[in-house]
């Protein structure tokens, strides 16, 4: 496609290599603070040559939601006709990943999949069990996990890192196959030995090389026993994926722990490192659940009282936005040219959404935020995000409100020894 009646202009951008492009500039860990480096000075909107791709960086949220999410219609001139199409559609498919996406997942990983009926149908099957309607059904065995987290921190606090994976696989192994993981820690030991295995890096340029099926995801003792009892529920009318074999549900399955355990453990890890470094927003956030719930310690929080604790809500969007656990996002890849503030983005171009406040790295829940953008954007935004934000919401109030009884990390310094698990400044 080519807009004929206009000459291209492109996003800034640094100087080109005429060989390499960018790709020997751009860091490969801590990526988005060069990129805030390069909206400085190109402004927030900017484009780089990134292993043969091109790579469109967005550092406002405004010009993300326009492209990604939008529903307005966009103009494409072919020579005689008018094109149009919806911006969103248009910036809703992934870069193609041959040998990750293609040959060793046989083009059934969903977040790799580019835009096209399976990804359709793979997103129908986590909406079915993800949508805001269908999430009540998961606060019984949320609220049940976080208890097991509140014991754990209580027991061995020196393993806070591995207690936040436990408490997030648990609930994306309850969602996959409706059981919790064991207490024994040999169920978690063997589904954390597989997601170590995965390449977690999503930046532009190293092409998120994958070199594990996901069929390999679960020990192999348990996936055949698991993949068969739901589908088991499938035929019995209890679960309804039409069209789904054995294949595409191991699929999902393994989808649901790739996309649910690293990214929710590192935001509960992040959350308790916020704790340590701002301690007057954690006081704040007790003398809320002290009003709220008594201050005798009888009541717990859970989510009847969610709509009260207005200061907790808060300051979980805080720690989304404060340490988003996917920081660039994942790339967005456009299927056709398109026109946007004056500059030309072809086809086939990458974008990176990136968010700005005031004051970034001060973590401030008085931001009230209506909104971050940490679960992505547009067509492809995180399925899990209802329920993600319900089981963080729980797991820090919940800490918040046993941490003060227990081990007043507020007051007393070293009951953590906290493992971060994603790449992150500072
Ligand atoms: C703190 C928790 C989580 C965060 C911050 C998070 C964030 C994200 C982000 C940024 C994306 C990419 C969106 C885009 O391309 O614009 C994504 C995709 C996805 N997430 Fe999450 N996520 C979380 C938890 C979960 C959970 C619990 C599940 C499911 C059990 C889940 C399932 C998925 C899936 C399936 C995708 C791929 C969607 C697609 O490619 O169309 N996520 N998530």
């Amino acid at each position: 496609s080519k807009l004929s009646s206009k000459a291209k202009r492109y996003p800034p951008g640094p100087f080109r290599h005429p060989l390499v492009g960018h790709s020997l500039q751009v860091p490969t860990i801590k990526t988005w603070r060069y990129f805030e480096r390069l909206a400085h000075t190109y402004g927030s909107i900017f484009r780089l040559s990134l292993a043969g791709d091109n790579v469109i960086i967005l550092s406002d949220p405004g010009d993300a939601e326009e492209l990604v999410s939008s529903s307005n219609y966009f103009r494409i001139y072919y020579s005689n006709n008018i094109y149009l199409g919806r911006r969103s559609r248009n910036y809703s498919s992934r870069p193609p990943l041959v040998y990750a996406g293609k040959y060793q997942s046989n083009n059934k990983r969903m977040v790799l999949l580019p835009y096209g009926e399976t990804l359709k149908k793979q997103r129908a099957a986590f909406h079915q069990m993800l949508q805001p309607r269908m999430v009540g059904g998961y606060e019984t065995i949320q609220e049940l996990e976080s208890l097991k987290l509140l014991h754990d921190m209580l027991t061995r606090p020196s393993d806070a890192g591995r207690h936040c994976q436990r408490y997030s696989a648990s609930l994306a192994f309850y969602l996959a196959y409706g059981k919790r993981l064991g207490d024994d820690g040999a169920d978690l030991d063997g589904v954390l030995n597989v997601l170590s295995n995965f390449t977690k890096d999503t930046y532009p340029g190293t092409h998120m090389v994958d070199t594990f099926p996901i069929l390999d995801i679960l020990p192999d003792f348990l996936l055949p026993r698991l993949v068969l009892e739901v589908k088991q529920r499938m035929d019995s009318g209890e679960m309804n994926l039409e069209c789904f074999d054995l294949e595409d549900l191991s699929y999902v399955a393994g989808t649901a722990f790739e996309a649910g355990t690293d990214s929710a453990a590192a935001t509960v890890q992040w959350f308790l490192i916020a704790m340590r470094l701002f301690p007057d927003t954690t006081k704040q956030a007790q003398a809320e659940l002290d009003t709220v719930l008594g201050a005798d310690a009888k009541t717990i929080p859970s989510f009847a009282h969610m709509p009260e604790l207005r200061y907790c809500a808060a300051l979980v969007k805080e720690v989304f936005r404060w340490r988003p656990a996917a920081p660039v996002d994942f790339p967005h890849y456009s299927e056709i040219e398109d026109e946007y503030k004056g500059f030309t983005i072809d086809a086939k171009t990458m974008h990176h959404d990136k968010t700005r406040y005031p004051s970034p790295a001060e973590f401030d829940p008085e931001r009230f935020l209506k909104r971050h953008y940490s679960f992505g954007f547009g067509r492809r935004k995180c399925p899990g995000q209802y329920m993600a934000t319900k089981s963080i919401w729980l797991a820090i109030t919940r800490l918040m409100w046993h941490l003060k009884l227990y081990l007043l990390p507020t007051r007393r310094a070293g009951p953590f020894q906290l493992i971060p698990t994603a790449a992150h400044p500072e």
